[in-house]
């Protein structure tokens, strides 16, 4: 941060940490320092705040996070700033987001450009607003709008802000000159009705079901996250205890957070994010310059009406079609439907001259069996189970089940053994990154980052988790190569559970970060 005397007897102290003037070690102690002259200099009758190249903070420098706690002694700073005895006016443009809008927080005046955004976006992060934010921002706008805004992390324009009070003004010009006119003008004004650690939190009379509403509305929005719910419980300290007590808390609950595992993996998934926009594969390939890989079969499950179109167009291409279908009266009505559609386009085809040989399709008996015998789950009351009823959710376990499953092993010459949680969750989870690691060895996948954005965007996985390559970095290399040497050793015919040689060249460097992977594992193959 850099310290400027300015004319009329102000300081300013401006943020300067390209791109988005992070709070960074360098940063917070430039502020403390520039308030610390400003304190000292007698003719300095107030000290406006403000960021670098048109940004005002974006909040804690994330990727230092692994390395420093943040939030917590950046506090300290906040509630300095809001003791001190000259007038600090915060003049923000652009952003003011997390430890941004804290330490705007702190200041006894709040001026910003219309076009500014500000917010809390901690939980995003897998943390919460350590630096104050969960005790100062009830004591100014009150409980309701800082649970609204605190859970979802969501961003407010100016416009709303000057509405919530959490801006004082906003305006269409520079704020760094409005806040140096500005500070003329209330040099005379008390600072003590702008300092909010003194100010208590708006009572309501409803506060119990206020937070018990939000704690219900945050597991229905927000399932397995833990910082949004931690986030009410530090708004709740807000409400129950005076504030020096209220920031013990809030430390104890950012403190939580910040071991859970949840926040390591979302600041993961926030640079994962920005970077795969930047990335292409080894092969520079794209998907306009890409050519298709060869498809020797296709598989195809359910045979409703969108099912067959799709099974008619592989098998109109010449490529062999193997069709899944439950319903054995669904299956009669594909069977029919996909024949004379071929036969039609036979026709069409020896009018027009052209030769055409009837493609092969195979559908699956097997799975059918257990349909075959009526057994169509729980819309049928028995399936794998045997539920309460049709439509039921009770499930219970089925001795006919028990039956037809002896006869099926002593057909197939299977051998029963119990399967644990843990083999299930590793077998599937493991060949899924395995699958990972081959794709990054063949160098089709551009990072180790692009294919946990695609299964956190595509596929559902919990964000709080990473991705697959995220989840096996935490799992630790060497052990998920071992476990998948020892499924592969007990299933020699399961060729997804053996490892990638890409995985085996990693684990040999111990646990490396996703980052180091591909320069560690060196160049990739091209399938592209
Ligand atoms: C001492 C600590 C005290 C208190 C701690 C409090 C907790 C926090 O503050 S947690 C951080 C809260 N802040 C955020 O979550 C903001 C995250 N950033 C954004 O939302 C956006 O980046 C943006 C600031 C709105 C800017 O968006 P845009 O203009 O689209 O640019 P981007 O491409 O997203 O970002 C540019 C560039 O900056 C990097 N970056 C952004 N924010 C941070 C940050 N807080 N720390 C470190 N780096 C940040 C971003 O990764 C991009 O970097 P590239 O290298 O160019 O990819």
């Amino acid at each position: 941060a850099e310290y400027l005397r300015l004319p009329h007897s102000l300081a300013l102290i401006r943020l300067r940490n390209p791109p988005v003037n992070a709070l960074s070690l360098a940063v917070v102690n430039g502020i403390r320092e520039g308030l610390q002259k400003a304190m000292s200099d007698h003719t300095i009758k107030a000290i406006v705040v403000c960021g670098a190249n048109d940004k005002f903070c974006a909040g804690a420098d994330i990727s230092s996070f692994s390395r420093s706690s943040p939030g917590i002694s950046f506090g300290v700073v906040v509630d300095e700033i809001q003791r001190y005895e000259k007038p600090v006016v915060a003049a923000i443009r652009g952003v003011a987001l997390g430890g941004g809008l804290e330490l705007a927080l702190g200041c006894h005046y709040r001026i910003a450009h219309a076009e500014a955004r500000v917010g809390l976006p901690e939980v995003a992060l897998g943390i919460l607003p350590g630096a104050r934010g969960t005790q100062l921002l009830p004591r100014l706008i009150g409980v309701p709008m800082s649970l609204d805004l605190i859970t979802s992390g969501r961003p407010v324009g100016a416009d709303e802000a000057l509405k919530l009070g959490i801006l004082d003004v906003v305006i269409n010009s520079d704020p760094v000159e409005e806040a140096v006119k500005f500070s003329q003008e209330i040099l005379d004004k008390p600072l003590e009705p702008r300092r909010l650690l003194n100010k208590s939190v708006p009572s309501l009379p409803n506060m119990d079901s206020i937070f018990s509403e939000a704690f219900a509305k945050v597991q229905k929005q927000y399932p397995g996250f833990l910082a949004p719910e931690t986030s009410i419980q530090a708004l709740q300290a807000a409400v129950n205890l005076p504030y020096k007590l209220g920031i013990k808390e809030e430390e104890k609950l950012a403190l939580y957070l910040q071991k859970s595992g949840q926040a390591r993996a979302l600041q993961y998934v926030f640079f994962a994010e920005s970077s795969v926009h930047k990335q292409s594969p080894p092969s520079v390939a794209s998907w306009q310059t890409a050519s298709p890989q060869p498809i020797s079969s296709v598989g195809v499950l359910g045979l409703g009406t969108m099912g067959r179109g799709i099974a008619m167009c592989f098998a109109k291409a010449g490529i062999p079609v193997v069709a899944v279908e439950s319903d054995p009266k669904q299956l009669e009505i594909a069977k029919k439907a996909v024949t004379s559609m071929l036969e039609r386009e036979a026709s069409k085809m020896q009018q027009s001259g052209r030769a055409w040989t009837k493609p092969t399709l195979t559908f699956s008996s097997s799975a059918d069996m257990l349909c075959e015998s009526g057994r169509f789950g729980q819309k049928t009351g028995k399936g794998w189970y045997q539920y309460d009823k049709p439509l039921g959710r009770v499930h219970r376990p089925d001795p006919w089940l028990s039956e037809f499953l002896s006869q099926y092993r002593e057909t197939h010459h299977l051998e029963s053994r119990s399967i644990s949680q843990e083999e299930i969750l590793e077998r599937c989870l493991y060949s899924l990154i395995n699958e990972g690691f081959r794709i990054l060895g063949e160098g089709i996948a551009a990072s180790p980052e692009q294919i946990d954005i695609i299964y956190l965007s595509g596929y559902g996985w919990p964000r709080y988790r990473g991705g697959p390559m995220f989840y096996a970095a935490t799992v630790g290399l060497p052990v998920v190569l071992e476990k998948l040497q020892k499924y592969y050793t007990q299933n020699p015919d399961v060729p997804q559970l053996e490892p990638s040689d890409y995985l085996k060249k990693l684990a040999a460097h111990g646990n490396p970060p996703p980052k180091d992977w591909q320069s560690l594992a060196g160049p990739p193959g091209s399938k592209l």
